[in-house]
């Protein structure tokens, strides 16, 4: 079973049945079957190719599948529906706020596009404000800030007019590490005040880390789908990394001398263990000095996940002329 964390869920918000949608005859999404749980945040986790934009694009309305549905509370609604995009709110990855108006103004400007004016309006432009953390900024023009400050206020105005779901399409793209941490913990702090549940795309482990649960696409397929610790404990133990100057030749020597599975990601040797540290020693005494640059050990990232996954590493490419794998379980 991909999703393994179903059974005891409550009724999805919004549920993804079979989305398919092909271009050119190569199908970027593959029979996407998906819930999203109220309140939760989930991320679509993938590489570049993955089918992620696609996905985002479907549910954004701003395409159309070839195949499948979506269910919004039980109900099946078309992706254009008007009842249907009123109940969300879509942050797309190329910022889309006005330079030469204030901060005040652009969430004015998204809560007239869906309908809210007079006190409402103004109520709700203040609050989010405050709960992004630039109440005292509002009448600055945006077109100065910061990447980060920016996303905040795109943030707040995708939440304006009071959705029930935010669509967020590689929200944190470009962010320094600071201003990603501020994201999330504003992110955090809106979808409890305002009770919101969160779709996201994304291909940053450290992004992936901090989603309720993720929904790991390879290929236009879901490979799996749960919390970051269940996925992260599908690993065995500890990473080994070796740097050495033959890499591919380490690796071979390692499995033969070790009888360990040792394999090049990135230019380096990697070795998945479940007693990591007893291995080190190990290591060092098999291969004299001088073969191994460097030894390091650490606890296994989604980025190893998805690694084991898909066989696959989350920063490359899917290519694009490469048929898709066949499902992995
Ligand atoms: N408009 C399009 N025309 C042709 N092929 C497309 C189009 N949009 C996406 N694709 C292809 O569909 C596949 C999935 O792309 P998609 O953009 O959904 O992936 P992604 O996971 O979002 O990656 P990225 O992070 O780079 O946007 C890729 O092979 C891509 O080249």
């Amino acid at each position: 079973m991909l999703d393994s964390s179903s059974s005891t869920s409550p009724a999805p918000l919004l549920h993804l049945e079979g989305l398919t949608r092909r271009f050119k005859g190569r199908v970027a999404v593959d029979g996407l079957t998906l819930s999203v749980r109220p309140g939760e945040i989930l991320g679509l986790l993938g590489p570049n190719g993955a089918g992620k934009s696609t996905t985002f694009q479907i549910l954004a309305g701003l395409l159309a599948p070839d195949a499948g549905q979506v269910r919004f509370e039980g109900r099946e609604l078309s992706l254009s529906d008007p009842a249907l995009r009123r109940q969300m709110g879509i942050i797309f990855q190329r910022g889309s706020l006005d330079d030469l108006l204030t901060a005040r103004e652009n969430l004015m400007l998204g809560a007239r596009l869906y309908g809210l004016t007079g006190e409402r309006a103004r109520e709700r432009v203040e609050a989010m404000l405050g709960l992004i953390g630039l109440l005292d900024r509002g009448d600055e023009r945006v077109g100065t800030w910061s990447g980060g400050m920016r996303r905040r206020l795109e943030l707040a105005r995708a939440l304006v007019h009071q959705p029930r779901v935010v669509l967020m399409d590689e929200p944190t793209q470009g962010l320094d590490e600071a201003a990603f941490r501020t994201f999330w913990a504003h992110l955090k702090r809106l979808r409890d005040a305002e009770g919101i549940t969160v779709l996201l795309t994304t291909h940053r482990a450290d992004e992936a880390e901090v989603c309720d649960r993720l929904a790991v696409l390879d290929a236009g397929r879901l490979v799996a789908c749960d919390t970051p610790a269940a996925l992260a404990s599908r690993m065995g133990g500890d990473i080994l990394t070796v740097e050495a100057s033959e890499p591919e030749v380490l690796a071979r020597e390692v499995r033969e001398k070790l009888g360990v599975d040792a394999k090049v990601v990135e230019g380096k040797v990697q070795v998945e263990a479940r007693q990591g540290h007893a291995l080190v020693p190990r290591l060092v005494e098999a291969f004299p000095a001088g073969r191994l640059s460097s030894v390091s050990l650490r606890r296994p990232t989604l980025a190893d996940v998805f690694l084991q996954l898909t066989g696959r590493a989350l920063g490359a490419d899917v290519p694009a002329a490469e048929p898709a794998p066949r499902r992995r379980r």
